[in-house]
């Protein structure tokens, strides 16, 4: 918490303007008025465009005094180069009132004013006795005095029935105090923030001014005896407190991820932001290596109607995930958000999105809710039709063979066992002899997403009930002889490309993406030869068989698919990944040969473990509809130690050896006798003859918001 005077950044940004003009540049200083304003608080009530020279005539709050750059920039120094005759300084005072313009993001909206006491405990209410100081509380921010507090922070607020006392309970970002800035990393702490109202009943309004921004805890103090009389009397609340029920969650905690200190971690840094933002939650440590799948597989939806939360590496959230989708409602299942609290070992996915890699933040941006959509990537199986889906990368390998090595080194290295393995695996480096196609995007669709291209096409098509109306698209007229069935395409956040498209123009978009072969096929039966042949419980290796002399001399046939009634039918994603027909040979990239690693990106791959420039795939976002392919020609230890290095900063993709591409399916066989493992997301699959990778039609909803520090960076 900081004097309101830092808004500095924020503010001299919204008034770029004035600050950065060229011929006449101006430096704006931003000070707090001594003097409070007409309604006798301390910040001013409207935004307003400020004209050089004029002085507002609203009520002031803040000033802002502007001088000639001249080589001088302190605010100071007018006063003085003011008596310099002509050359000198010419200082003028602008004064403007911020805030609370309905338009304006500067401060938000007053959602409540008054004077309030705050109390101080311990120590310094010595030094420092209380007095009433004016508050504001805005739809972002909470002032008292010289202070404030943004509401992002806060994650409860308790009152006692009957007292004119009430406590915020707040978790700002702090940084350690020996560490320098730019070295030491942003983390959330505890400060509970006690106050007095002038009267219970403004203690209550407070209370419910709070309760649209956070969860109140409304303690009834016991009943007061009356002197002399046995009938106890409960305090009667004249203003009722708003008190809304919290969100019903499942935990699931891996107590074996990262250094085994999950179990730990969440009692003494997640419980009690959960419990204090009213959470209703049913704990669950799983017991054995997919227990979490067979948990979410099994579970009542119920008990979990606001999020799952899973509190381990990014294996547990990828058990979860497949777990629910691997459901006979996964419809309703892929409903429910999930909350990652990182105690793993890499935890990239809550690294790269949210910018989040402590517990304590992790737990507060879920209790503050929101989500965020990101891809689900699905490696599908076409001997076995098993599909097993994650969220953040797929690869084959190097990383898959160190990945499948670590096993045995997680109880002693913890986190390190993945150094352990990657350390000895290039003592004795291996080949990996392997067949890879792709479907690269075209390049002038590079930045349109995917997904939200197929679901305006799918709204198209929901809206007219027939495909043809989309200039472009052509309707499939068979697969194999036969005509197809559908998959929903769905994307609730279209992006703002997308926004800003008109319904033809995104046809015309998806059109390109997913040209007339590719075709989008509107169905109303599905043949019974396509009855479903994979069991509903996925299983984590792709068969037990040997890999069979299938022919690959051709790419995966696959297929676009969109209902007209815009809904999932019962079959699984391994089912309608094999009528995912495509039969553009010609567009198809094709490379064998021996390659150190084939990567598959879902987003930006980042790694807890490693320096905060680090990206696997600099160029993803989680949210992009496409896979990010990384082709490692092979190549010896000490180019794949240069390839590890510069991947720190993100600058390993100029690399003679690395091959980078946007697809929209890889295609990916082992050659027999190569190394026959896969890793998604930490798991490590048997492969069992070819695998497709591609975005799945369906994204996936993670609960919290991006952490404010970083993102501003
Ligand atoms: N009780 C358990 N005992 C043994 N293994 C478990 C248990 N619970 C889960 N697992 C397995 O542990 C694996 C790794 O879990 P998790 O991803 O949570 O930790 P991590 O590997 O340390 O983190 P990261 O995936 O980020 O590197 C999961 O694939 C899961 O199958």
């Amino acid at each position: 918490m900081r004097a309101p005077w830092v808004k500095l950044g924020a503010l001299s940004r919204k008034i770029n303007p004035l600050g950065t003009s060229n011929q006449n540049q101006v430096v704006v200083d931003i000070t707090r008025n001594s003097h409070e304003n007409s309604n006798g608080h301390g910040l001013g009530a409207h935004s307003v465009p400020v004209a050089l020279g004029e002085t507002s005539t609203r009520s002031p709050g803040w000033s802002f005094r502007r001088h000639k750059q001249n080589g001088s920039r302190s605010p100071s120094s007018c006063g003085s180069a003011g008596t310099n005759g002509s050359s000198s300084l010419k200082c003028k005072e602008v004064r403007i009132d911020v805030g609370v313009d309905e338009g304006s993001d500067l401060l938000g909206e007053i959602a409540m004013l008054g004077n309030l006491t705050p109390l101080i405990t311990g120590l310094s209410s010595r030094l420092a006795p209380p007095g009433e100081v004016s508050a504001r509380l805005t739809t972002k921010t909470f002032y008292w005095g010289l202070r404030h507090i943004q509401l992002d922070d806060i994650v409860a607020v308790s009152c006692h029935n009957g007292s004119e006392r009430f406590t915020i309970h707040s978790y700002p970002l702090m940084h350690t105090r020996w560490v320098p800035s730019c070295l030491g990393e942003h983390r959330r702490r505890r400060n509970d923030l006690h106050f007095a109202a002038p009267s219970q009943e403004e203690a209550a309004n407070w209370v419910n001014a709070f309760a649209n921004y956070c969860h109140v805890n409304f303690n009834k103090l016991p009943a007061k005896e009356q002197k002399g009389a046995s009938v106890k009397e409960e305090v009667v609340m004249k203003v009722p407190i708003k008190c809304k029920p919290g969100p019903v969650m499942l935990v699931v905690l891996n107590p074996r991820s990262g250094k085994g200190k999950a179990s730990k971690v969440f009692r003494t840094k997640v419980l009690p932001i959960l419990e204090l933002a009213g959470c209703t939650l049913t704990v669950v440590e799983t017991t054995h290596a997919r227990h979490a799948q067979e948990l979410a597989a099994s579970i009542n939806l119920t008990e979990c109607a606001d999020g799952i939360v899973c509190v381990g590496g990014d294996g547990i959230l990828n058990e979860v995930l497949n777990g629910l989708l691997s459901r006979d409602d996964a419809e309703a299942a892929r409903a429910i958000p999930l909350g990652i609290i990182p105690a793993g070992s890499d935890n990239s996915l809550v690294w790269t999105v949210f910018g989040i890699r402590d517990p304590t933040a992790a737990a507060v941006a879920i209790v503050k809710g929101g989500t965020i959509t990101t891809d689900v990537i699905g490696v599908e199986c076409h001997k076995t039709d098993d599909v097993h889906l994650g969220l953040t990368v797929a690869y084959y390998g190097f990383m898959s063979d160190v990945l499948e090595l670590s096993a045995k080194y997680q109880r002693r290295c913890g986190p390190l066992r993945y150094f352990v393995a990657g350390f000895l695996r290039l003592l004795c480096l291996s080949h990996y002899q392997c067949e890879v196609h792709y479907l690269p995007v075209p390049p002038d669709l590079e930045s349109v997403h995917v997904d939200h291209v197929v679901k305006s096409v799918d709204s198209v098509a929901q809206e007219t009930g027939s495909l043809v109306m989309c200039p472009g698209l052509t309707m499939p007229n068979r697969l194999n002889g036969d005509s197809v069935g559908g998959i929903v395409e769905a994307n609730m956040e279209p992006s703002d490309y997308i926004r800003g498209l008109s319904d033809k123009e995104k046809c015309n978009s998806y059109c390109r993406m997913y040209p007339a072969e590719d075709a989008v096929t509107v169905n109303t039966a599905t043949p019974a030869s396509w009855a479903r042949t994979r069991s509903k419980t996925r299983s984590r290796s792709f068969g037990l068989n040997a890999m069979g002399p299938e022919s690959v001399s051709r790419p995966v046939q696959t297929a676009r698919h969109v209902s007209t009634d815009g809904s999932l039918d019962n079959e699984g994603y391994g089912a309608k990944t094999r009528r995912w027909f495509l039969d553009e040979e010609d567009k198809w990239e094709s490379r064998s040969g021996t390659y150190l690693g084939v990567i598959m990106c879902n987003h930006e791959c980042k790694t807890v473990q490693c320096m905060k420039t680090q990206s696997l795939a600099p160029r993803a976002e989680h949210d992009d509809g496409v896979v990010h392919l990384l082709l490692v020609r092979n190549v010896g230890r000490l180019q794949l130690m240069r390839f590890f290095l510069l991947m720190q900063f993100g600058r390993h993709l100029s690399l003679p050896f690395v091959e980078y591409s946007k697809a929209r399916a890889v295609w990916l066989k082992p050659a027999p006798g190569a190394h026959h493992c896969c890793g998604v997301d930490g798991e490590l699959l048997t492969l069992d003859g070819p695998i497709t990778t591609r975005v799945q039609p369906h994204s996936c909803q993670l609960i919290g918001k991006r952490q404010r520090a970083l993102a501003l960076h």
